[in-house]
Protein backbone atom coordinates (compact mmCIF):
# COMPACT_ATOMS: atom_id res chain seq x y z
CA UNK A 1 0.00 0.00 0.00
CA UNK A 2 1.46 3.38 -0.95
CA UNK A 3 0.80 6.56 0.97
CA UNK A 4 1.72 10.08 -0.13
CA UNK A 5 4.70 11.60 1.67
CA UNK A 6 3.94 14.07 4.43
CA UNK A 7 5.35 17.49 3.58
CA UNK A 8 6.43 19.58 6.54
CA UNK A 9 4.95 23.04 6.91
CA UNK A 10 6.54 26.38 7.83
CA UNK A 11 5.86 28.07 11.15
CA UNK A 12 3.13 30.71 10.84
CA UNK A 13 4.06 34.32 10.12
CA UNK A 14 2.83 36.97 12.55
CA UNK A 15 -0.79 37.82 11.77
CA UNK A 16 -1.96 41.42 11.47
CA UNK A 17 -3.80 41.66 14.78
CA UNK A 18 -5.84 44.61 13.50
CA UNK A 19 -7.66 42.28 11.10
CA UNK A 20 -7.17 38.78 12.54
CA UNK A 21 -9.52 36.61 14.59
CA UNK A 22 -7.70 33.94 16.60
CA UNK A 23 -9.33 30.58 17.38
CA UNK A 24 -7.58 28.12 19.70
CA UNK A 25 -8.28 24.49 20.41
CA UNK A 26 -7.73 23.76 24.11
CA UNK A 27 -6.19 20.34 24.99
CA UNK A 28 -2.87 19.72 23.26
CA UNK A 29 -2.82 23.28 21.90
CA UNK A 30 -3.21 25.80 24.74
CA UNK A 31 -2.46 23.27 27.48
CA UNK A 32 -0.26 20.18 27.57
CA UNK A 33 -2.05 16.84 27.43
CA UNK A 34 -2.32 15.14 30.82
CA UNK A 35 -3.10 11.55 31.86
CA UNK A 36 -6.68 12.54 32.78
CA UNK A 37 -9.06 15.35 31.69
CA UNK A 38 -8.95 16.99 35.13
CA UNK A 39 -5.15 16.82 35.23
CA UNK A 40 -4.43 19.64 32.77
CA UNK A 41 -2.64 22.71 34.08
CA UNK A 42 -3.95 26.17 33.24
CA UNK A 43 -1.46 28.69 34.54
CA UNK A 44 -1.62 32.46 34.95
CA UNK A 45 0.79 33.00 32.07
CA UNK A 46 -1.68 31.35 29.68
CA UNK A 47 -4.54 33.45 31.05
CA UNK A 48 -2.37 36.56 30.65
CA UNK A 49 -1.42 35.67 27.06
CA UNK A 50 -5.06 35.19 26.06
CA UNK A 51 -6.12 38.43 27.75
CA UNK A 52 -3.36 40.38 25.96
CA UNK A 53 -4.27 38.80 22.62
CA UNK A 54 -7.93 39.70 23.22
CA UNK A 55 -6.90 43.30 23.93
CA UNK A 56 -4.70 43.47 20.82
CA UNK A 57 -7.44 42.06 18.56
CA UNK A 58 -10.29 44.07 20.04
CA UNK A 59 -11.78 40.92 21.59
CA UNK A 60 -11.46 38.59 18.58
CA UNK A 61 -10.07 35.56 20.46
CA UNK A 62 -12.03 32.35 20.95
CA UNK A 63 -11.55 28.84 22.33
CA UNK A 64 -12.96 26.13 20.04
CA UNK A 65 -12.99 22.88 21.96
CA UNK A 66 -14.40 19.40 22.32
CA UNK A 67 -14.86 20.08 25.99
CA UNK A 68 -18.09 21.61 27.25
CA UNK A 69 -18.22 25.34 27.99
CA UNK A 70 -18.86 24.44 31.64
CA UNK A 71 -15.53 22.57 31.74
CA UNK A 72 -13.65 25.51 30.20
CA UNK A 73 -15.25 27.84 32.76
CA UNK A 74 -14.03 25.57 35.56
CA UNK A 75 -10.52 25.34 34.14
CA UNK A 76 -10.11 29.00 33.14
CA UNK A 77 -11.97 30.61 36.04
CA UNK A 78 -13.36 34.11 35.53
CA UNK A 79 -10.91 34.67 32.63
CA UNK A 80 -13.20 32.54 30.45
CA UNK A 81 -15.82 35.27 30.56
CA UNK A 82 -13.64 37.57 28.43
CA UNK A 83 -13.37 35.06 25.57
CA UNK A 84 -15.80 33.69 23.02
CA UNK A 85 -16.09 29.90 23.37
CA UNK A 86 -17.44 27.22 21.05
CA UNK A 87 -17.75 24.07 23.16
CA UNK A 88 -18.76 20.46 22.55
CA UNK A 89 -17.27 20.63 19.03
CA UNK A 90 -19.48 23.60 18.17
CA UNK A 91 -22.78 22.17 19.45
CA UNK A 92 -22.83 25.06 21.97
CA UNK A 93 -21.26 28.53 21.91
CA UNK A 94 -21.08 31.69 23.96
CA UNK A 95 -20.18 35.17 22.80
CA UNK A 96 -20.73 38.58 24.36
CA UNK A 97 -23.53 39.22 21.87
CA UNK A 98 -25.33 35.84 21.83
CA UNK A 99 -24.90 34.68 25.42
CA UNK A 100 -24.82 30.89 25.87
CA UNK A 101 -26.52 29.13 22.95
CA UNK A 102 -26.99 25.41 23.59
CA UNK A 103 -29.33 22.58 22.64
CA UNK A 104 -31.08 20.49 25.30
CA UNK A 105 -29.55 17.18 26.34
CA UNK A 106 -31.62 14.60 24.48
CA UNK A 107 -33.12 11.38 25.86
CA UNK A 108 -31.01 9.53 23.30
CA UNK A 109 -27.88 11.04 24.84
CA UNK A 110 -28.98 10.06 28.36
CA UNK A 111 -29.53 6.45 27.24
CA UNK A 112 -26.27 6.29 25.29
CA UNK A 113 -24.36 7.77 28.25
CA UNK A 114 -25.79 5.15 30.63
CA UNK A 115 -24.74 2.30 28.31
CA UNK A 116 -21.28 3.72 27.77
CA UNK A 117 -20.74 4.37 31.47
CA UNK A 118 -21.55 0.71 32.20
CA UNK A 119 -19.15 -0.36 29.43
CA UNK A 120 -16.40 1.90 30.78
CA UNK A 121 -16.82 0.52 34.31
CA UNK A 122 -16.61 -3.02 32.99
CA UNK A 123 -13.55 -2.36 30.82
CA UNK A 124 -11.68 -0.15 33.28
CA UNK A 125 -11.85 2.93 31.02
CA UNK A 126 -11.99 6.51 32.22
CA UNK A 127 -15.53 7.82 31.59
CA UNK A 128 -15.91 11.59 31.12
CA UNK A 129 -19.44 13.02 31.31
CA UNK A 130 -19.89 16.30 29.43
CA UNK A 131 -22.82 18.65 28.84
CA UNK A 132 -23.61 17.35 25.36
CA UNK A 133 -21.69 14.10 25.13
CA UNK A 134 -19.45 11.57 26.80
CA UNK A 135 -15.83 10.58 26.27
CA UNK A 136 -14.31 7.15 26.80
CA UNK A 137 -10.57 7.48 27.50
CA UNK A 138 -8.24 4.52 26.94
CA UNK A 139 -4.96 6.39 27.62
CA UNK A 140 -4.43 4.14 30.68
CA UNK A 141 -5.27 0.93 28.76
CA UNK A 142 -4.38 1.41 25.06
CA UNK A 143 -5.00 -2.26 24.30
CA UNK A 144 -8.75 -1.54 24.74
CA UNK A 145 -8.80 0.92 21.81
CA UNK A 146 -10.40 -1.27 19.15
CA UNK A 147 -13.21 -2.59 21.36
CA UNK A 148 -13.89 0.84 22.81
CA UNK A 149 -14.13 2.54 19.42
CA UNK A 150 -16.35 -0.24 18.08
CA UNK A 151 -18.68 0.04 21.09
CA UNK A 152 -18.87 3.85 20.83
CA UNK A 153 -19.66 3.67 17.11
CA UNK A 154 -22.39 1.06 17.66
CA UNK A 155 -24.02 3.07 20.43
CA UNK A 156 -23.80 6.34 18.47
CA UNK A 157 -25.35 4.68 15.46
CA UNK A 158 -28.19 3.15 17.49
CA UNK A 159 -29.10 6.43 19.20
CA UNK A 160 -28.58 8.75 16.20
CA UNK A 161 -25.58 10.46 17.78
CA UNK A 162 -22.10 11.27 16.47
CA UNK A 163 -18.99 9.26 17.34
CA UNK A 164 -15.57 10.72 16.81
CA UNK A 165 -12.06 9.72 17.71
CA UNK A 166 -9.37 11.87 19.27
CA UNK A 167 -6.08 11.35 21.07
CA UNK A 168 -6.46 8.15 23.14
CA UNK A 169 -10.22 8.58 23.34
CA UNK A 170 -13.53 8.25 21.51
CA UNK A 171 -16.57 10.47 22.06
CA UNK A 172 -20.30 10.03 21.54
CA UNK A 173 -22.15 13.32 21.37
CA UNK A 174 -24.68 15.61 19.79
CA UNK A 175 -23.70 16.61 16.24
CA UNK A 176 -21.21 19.39 15.62
CA UNK A 177 -17.77 20.02 14.19
CA UNK A 178 -15.12 22.67 14.60
CA UNK A 179 -15.55 23.92 11.03
CA UNK A 180 -19.15 24.83 11.73
CA UNK A 181 -18.10 26.27 15.07
CA UNK A 182 -15.65 28.67 13.42
CA UNK A 183 -18.12 29.57 10.67
CA UNK A 184 -20.76 30.35 13.31
CA UNK A 185 -18.42 32.53 15.37
CA UNK A 186 -17.15 34.31 12.23
CA UNK A 187 -20.74 35.30 11.42
CA UNK A 188 -20.78 37.52 14.49
CA UNK A 189 -20.84 41.21 13.47
CA UNK A 190 -17.62 41.81 15.41
CA UNK A 191 -15.72 39.14 13.45
CA UNK A 192 -17.31 39.24 10.00
CA UNK A 193 -14.76 40.13 7.30
CA UNK A 194 -11.76 39.48 9.53
CA UNK A 195 -9.11 36.83 8.84
CA UNK A 196 -9.52 33.64 10.89
CA UNK A 197 -6.54 31.70 12.23
CA UNK A 198 -7.22 28.36 13.89
CA UNK A 199 -4.64 26.56 16.02
CA UNK A 200 -5.22 22.87 16.84
CA UNK A 201 -3.53 19.53 17.36
CA UNK A 202 -6.04 16.72 16.97
CA UNK A 203 -7.82 15.07 14.04
CA UNK A 204 -11.07 16.76 15.12
CA UNK A 205 -9.32 20.09 14.42
CA UNK A 206 -9.02 19.33 10.71
CA UNK A 207 -12.55 20.66 9.99
CA UNK A 208 -11.50 23.87 11.71
CA UNK A 209 -8.36 24.20 9.58
CA UNK A 210 -10.44 23.77 6.41
CA UNK A 211 -13.04 26.32 7.57
CA UNK A 212 -10.40 28.91 8.48
CA UNK A 213 -8.84 28.52 5.04
CA UNK A 214 -12.21 28.71 3.27
CA UNK A 215 -12.87 31.98 5.08
CA UNK A 216 -9.60 33.47 3.84
CA UNK A 217 -7.42 32.54 6.80
CA UNK A 218 -5.29 29.58 7.77
CA UNK A 219 -4.95 26.60 10.07
CA UNK A 220 -1.90 26.00 12.22
CA UNK A 221 -1.15 22.42 13.25
CA UNK A 222 0.36 22.08 16.74
CA UNK A 223 1.84 18.61 16.36
CA UNK A 224 4.56 16.68 14.52
CA UNK A 225 4.20 16.61 10.72
CA UNK A 226 1.23 14.66 9.36
CA UNK A 227 -1.28 14.85 6.53
CA UNK A 228 -3.35 17.95 7.37
CA UNK A 229 -5.50 20.76 6.01
CA UNK A 230 -3.41 23.24 8.03
CA UNK A 231 -1.14 25.67 6.18
CA UNK A 232 1.43 26.10 8.94
CA UNK A 233 2.84 24.05 11.81
CA UNK A 234 4.42 24.43 15.22
CA UNK A 235 5.88 21.49 17.13
CA UNK A 236 3.96 21.61 20.40
CA UNK A 237 2.26 23.65 23.12
CA UNK A 238 5.55 25.24 24.19
CA UNK A 239 6.28 26.36 20.61
CA UNK A 240 2.82 27.92 20.35
CA UNK A 241 3.35 29.79 23.61
CA UNK A 242 6.71 31.12 22.35
CA UNK A 243 5.09 32.17 19.08
CA UNK A 244 2.28 34.00 20.92
CA UNK A 245 4.87 35.77 23.08
CA UNK A 246 6.74 36.91 19.97
CA UNK A 247 3.51 38.11 18.31
CA UNK A 248 2.52 40.02 21.46
CA UNK A 249 5.98 41.53 21.90
CA UNK A 250 5.95 42.79 18.32
CA UNK A 251 2.40 44.10 18.59
CA UNK A 252 2.97 45.79 21.92
CA UNK A 253 6.18 47.38 20.62
CA UNK A 254 4.26 48.60 17.57
CA UNK A 255 6.31 46.55 15.11
CA UNK A 256 3.73 43.92 14.23
CA UNK A 257 3.93 42.26 10.81
CA UNK A 258 0.94 42.22 8.49
CA UNK A 259 0.47 38.67 7.19
O1 LIG B 1 -10.94 19.96 21.36
P1 LIG B 1 -10.01 19.91 22.52
O2 LIG B 1 -10.02 21.16 23.35
O3 LIG B 1 -8.62 19.51 22.16
O4 LIG B 1 -10.61 18.75 23.44
C1 LIG B 1 -10.53 17.41 22.97
C2 LIG B 1 -10.67 16.46 24.12
O5 LIG B 1 -9.70 16.88 25.10
C3 LIG B 1 -9.66 16.17 26.31
O6 LIG B 1 -9.05 14.91 26.08
C4 LIG B 1 -7.69 15.05 25.69
O7 LIG B 1 -6.98 15.70 26.76
C5 LIG B 1 -6.90 14.92 27.99
C6 LIG B 1 -6.22 15.80 29.02
O8 LIG B 1 -4.99 16.23 28.54
C7 LIG B 1 -6.15 13.62 27.70
O9 LIG B 1 -6.05 12.85 28.88
C8 LIG B 1 -6.90 12.85 26.60
O10 LIG B 1 -6.17 11.68 26.24
C9 LIG B 1 -7.07 13.73 25.35
O11 LIG B 1 -7.82 13.08 24.36
C10 LIG B 1 -11.03 16.04 26.94
O12 LIG B 1 -10.96 15.17 28.02
C11 LIG B 1 -12.09 15.61 25.94
O13 LIG B 1 -13.37 15.73 26.54
C12 LIG B 1 -12.05 16.57 24.75
O14 LIG B 1 -13.03 16.24 23.81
Amino acid sequence: MSSSPVIDLDPPPHPDLATASLFFDFDGTLVELAPTPDGVVVDDRLRDRLARLAKATNGRVAIVTGRSIAQIDTLMGHHAAGLAIAGSHGAEWRTERTGHVTPQRSEALESAAAELRAFADLEGLLFEAKSLGVTLHYRQCPDREADTVAMAERVADRFGLQANRGKMMVEVRLPGDKGRAITTLMDDAALRGTTPWFFGDDVTDEDGFAAAQALGGAGVLIDPPRATAAAYRLDDVAALRDWIDAVLAAAEAGTEGAA
